[in-house]
């Protein structure tokens, strides 16, 4: 009888942890996932170093001294673990690598060290001289995302995403101050972006958009932004607008390093960080939502005001940053096609996030000039994983990202919230958005269907 109660009790946990692993994939991580892993990772480590070739043969002294003292011939070493440490997605090793290894061995082999410690992905970097830290993710992150209770948040850098290793990926305009976010339709822009703004919403910061769907994705939080247009004639005089801003503050940069030069021992700065506090202008965050809007034309006149707004926008992600003015620009395709100075533009805009493209020409625009490993990447992400993307900058590193699923309520009401931080902007006050008087508001009938007769 006792035995029977076992056997039920056993089948009945084993199908529990199975259920667990296939529905709540983070829960079973952190009850169960983790040490199974821990026991693996530790008793197959030697066999895994020596299979993918990660062991080195053991040095002259060590073979003399056995045969001197008549012991059996010592085996290869593999590179010595310093720590192993679990975390909330997975596992970190940190090794110390034996003489005659290279970091560049162990990145060559995280695809094997993946399938042999049965983890769902594996990354390596040196973290200094002969130090390698290998992180091991312990389930699929990007599944369903989970951004982690306590994140960093310092200066201009916002939570975005959650990275394929179980990291959080940030957006810092200080470190990367312009940026392109590209994608077909439906892959996960407008989320990405909304998602930017609920985070942005509670900084120092001001919000400028641009959004020519006639302000469907940006009008709604209009209450967190200092200035909105909705259509390429407001986009253009607002533009303009912003470049003007940007050269007041230049003079505002000027005219304090004059002073400082005049100061012995004092610093002088090159942006608008190193300004005293009374003189720092705000940073402003220039979002530009489907941008083939603005550079489509069809009438001469059109022509011209899209000149116009592709000058603005060149000097502003080319001098912007010092001001303080940060540009990131939303939109399906951004390629030569769109015209003249579309490429120089491009190149300004040194941190990329590409979603799901229609075509390997599109991921190009994205990635072509900093990494073709981040082009097949981004082709490979699939339909049925809207949010996923290939993230990366000029510096050539990339990486597989999900923003979490905000939805548009959540975004207006980090918006509503952070509303009295919205700061009025000099030289850009006739763009602040008209928020209705909701009481004043006539909502139209909707289409009414034809009564059966
Ligand atoms: N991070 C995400 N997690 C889960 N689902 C997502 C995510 N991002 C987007 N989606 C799903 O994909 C749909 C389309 O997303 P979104 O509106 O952001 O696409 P888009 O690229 O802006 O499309 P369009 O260019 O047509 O406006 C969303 O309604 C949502 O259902």
């Amino acid at each position: 009888m006792s035995g029977n109660v076992l056997l039920i009790t056993s089948v009945l946990l084993v199908a529990a942890v199975l259920v667990l692993r296939s529905k709540r994939p983070a829960w079973y991580w952190m009850t169960f996932g983790v040490v199974f892993a821990m026991v693996r990772v530790s008793f197959r480590y030697a066999s895994v170093m020596d299979a993918c070739g990660l062991t080195v043969p053991p040095s002259r002294l060590r073979l003399t001294w056995a045969r001197v003292t008549n012991r059996p011939a010592p085996e290869s070493r593999p590179p010595r673990i310093l720590r192993i440490r679990p975390t909330r997605t997975g596992l970190v090793l940190r090794l110390k690598m034996r003489p005659g290894q290279d970091a560049f061995d162990f990145m060559a082999s995280t695809d094997r060290l993946r399938h042999s410690f049965a983890m769902q992905g594996i990354t390596s970097r040196e973290i200094k001289s002969g130090v390698i830290e290998l992180r091991m993710t312990g389930y699929d992150v990007l599944k369903r995302v989970q951004m982690p209770a306590k994140i960093d948040r310092e200066g201009l850098r916002v939570p975005v995403a959650l990275r394929e290793d179980g990291e959080v990926h940030y957006r810092d305009y200080q470190e990367v101050p312009h940026a392109l976010n590209l994608g077909a339709t439906k892959s996960g822009k407008s989320v990405y972006q909304r998602q930017l703004v609920k985070e942005l919403a509670p900084l120092n910061v001001a919000l400028v958009g641009i959004d020519c769907k006639e302000g469907v994705e940006l009008a709604p939080l209009a209450r967190r932004f200092s200035a909105l247009a909705d259509n390429p004639d407001d986009a253009a005089e607002l533009l303009e607008a912003l470049v003007a801003r940007m050269a007041d503050t230049y003079h505002v940069i000027r005219h304090e390093q004059r002073i400082s030069a005049d100061t012995p021992d004092g610093e002088i700065t090159a942006d608008i960080w190193g300004l005293p506090d009374g003189l720092r202008p705000v940073p402003v965050v220039l979002l530009v939502d489907e941008v083939a809007e603005l550079a489509l034309f069809s009438t001469s006149a059109e022509k011209k005001r899209r000149e116009r707004i592709i000058t603005a926008l060149v000097r502003l992600v080319q001098l912007g940053r010092a001001a303080g003015i940060y540009v990131e620009i939303c939109g399906q395709r951004f390629g030569a096609e769109l015209g003249d100075g579309i490429t120089m533009l491009r190149a300004q805009l040194t941190g990329r996030v590409s979603h799901r493209v229609n075509d390997e020409a599109s991921a190009k625009m994205a990635f072509g000039d900093i990494s073709p490993d981040a082009v097949l990447a981004t082709t490979q992400i699939p339909i049925e994983r809207p949010g996923m993307a290939v993230a990366g900058d000029s510096s050539g590193g990339w990486v597989r990202i999900r923003t979490p699923f905000t939805t548009l309520r959540q975004a207006v009401t980090a918006c509503n919230t952070h509303a009295h931080r919205t700061p009025a902007l000099d030289g850009l006050t006739a763009f602040r958005p008209v928020l209705p008087d909701v009481s004043l508001v006539k909502v139209p009938a909707p289409a009414s269907t034809p009564a059966p007769a």
